[in-house]
C-alpha cells in the first residue's frame, strides 16, 4: 500500500477486519442510506460500506488516493470527493458518518459534525485517538463546547482499538467512538446554549443560581429536582446529559425563557 511521503500524525490505515465489522455492526446502514466516509485512503472501509448498499460519499484529500478510489469504485454507489474533510460541504439531507479519522482532525471534525444545529446527523461511528475519546466521554465535560456536543448527542466508547489494528501502527491506541443524537426539541437548543455558557462561565456557582437566571427564582429548585438533581449541586458538576433535560424542562416550565435566552 502506498503511504504518502509525508505521513502526518494520524494517518494510519485500518488493517483489522474485526474493527471494520464492529463499525458496520454499530452503524447498521440500510440500503440507500447516505453515509459519509471522511479520509477514505485506499478504500478498505469504503468497500465494506458500499457492500451494505448504502450510498457512500468518500472524502479524501490526497489526489492519488482519490484517483485510486474513483477507479476502484467506478461501478459502485460511491461518490469520491477530493477535498479537505475540514472544509468539504456537508449534506443537508439526513446522513451518517463512518470513518477512521486522521487523529489530528478529531476536534475539527467533531466541531463540524456536532456543532452545527442545521445538520441532520443520524449518527457517527468514528475511530479517533483514545485520549480524545476519553475526554469527550467524561460524564462532566471540561468546557462548554464539549458539554454542548455531549448534551445534544450520546457519546460513548464502543471499544479500544489497539495500535496493531493499523498500518503503520500509531504510537497510541484508538477508540471506536459512537455518536447518536438525543431526542431534543429544536426549541431547547438556544436555551441549552445559554445555560451551558452561563454554567461554564461560573462553574463554582450553585446550579440553582444558574437556573434562576433563566426561570423565576422559586422554580429553580423544583426544576433541578424534576431532572433528578437534588440541590445543592455546583453548575460545573452537572453531567452533560442532565443539561439536555434541564434545557427541555426550562422550555416547558417557562416558554418565555426561550426569548430571554435568545436575546
Ligand atoms: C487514518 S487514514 C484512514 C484511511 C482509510 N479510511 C483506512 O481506514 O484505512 C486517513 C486518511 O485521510 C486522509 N486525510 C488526511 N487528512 C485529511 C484531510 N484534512 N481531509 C481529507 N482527507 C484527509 C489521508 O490521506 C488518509 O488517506
Amino acid at each position: 500500500m502506498r503511504v504518502p511521503a509525508v505521513n502526518p500524525s494520524g494517518v494510519h490505515f485500518l488493517r483489522d477486519r474485526t474493527v471494520i465489522a464492529g463499525l458496520l455492526r454499530s452503524a447498521r446502514p440500510d440500503a440507500g442510506d447516505l453515509v459519509l466516509e471522511l479520509g477514505a485512503g485506499p478504500g478498505v472501509l469504503t468497500a465494506a460500506l458500499a457492500g451494505t448498499g448504502a450510498r457512500v460519499v468518500a472524502v479524501e484529500r490526497d489526489a492519488a488516493f482519490a484517483a485510486r478510489l474513483r477507479r476502484r469504485f467506478a461501478h459502485r454507489p460511491v461518490t469520491v470527493v477530493q477535498d479537505d474533510l475540514r472544509r468539504v460541504r456537508l449534506p443537508r439531507r439526513p446522513f451518517a458518518v463512518v470513518a477512521n479519522l486522521p487523529f489530528a482532525t478529531g476536534t475539527a471534525t467533531l466541531r463540524r459534525l456536532l456543532g452545527d444545529p442545521g445538520l441532520r446527523l443520524r449518527g457517527a461511528d468514528l475511530l479517533v485517538e483514545w485520549g480524545f475519546a476519553r475526554r469527550l466521554t467524561r460524564p462532566v465535560p471540561r468546557d462548554a463546547e464539549t458539554a454542548g456536543w455531549a448534551a445534544r448527542y450520546q457519546l460513548r466508547i464502543a471499544r479500544r482499538v489497539p495500535p496493531a489494528a493499523f498500518s503503520p501502527a500509531p504510537r497510541v491506541a484508538a477508540a471506536h467512538l459512537v455518536v447518536r443524537p438525543r431526542e431534543l426539541d429544536r426549541r431547547t437548543l438556544p436555551v441549552l446554549r445559554a445555560l451551558l455558557a452561563d454554567a461554564y462561565r461560573r462553574p463554582a456557582a450553585p446550579l440553582t443560581a444558574v437556573l434562576a437566571a433563566h426561570v423565576p427564582g422559586g422554580r429553580a429548585h423544583r426544576l433541578a429536582r424534576s431532572t433528578g438533581i437534588a440541590p445543592p449541586v455546583l453548575a460545573g458538576a452537572v453531567p452533560a446529559a442532565a443539561w439536555a433535560e434541564l434545557a427541555a424542562a426550562v422550555v416547558v416550565a417557562e416558554p418565555a425563557a426561550r426569548a430571554r435566552s435568545i436575546s
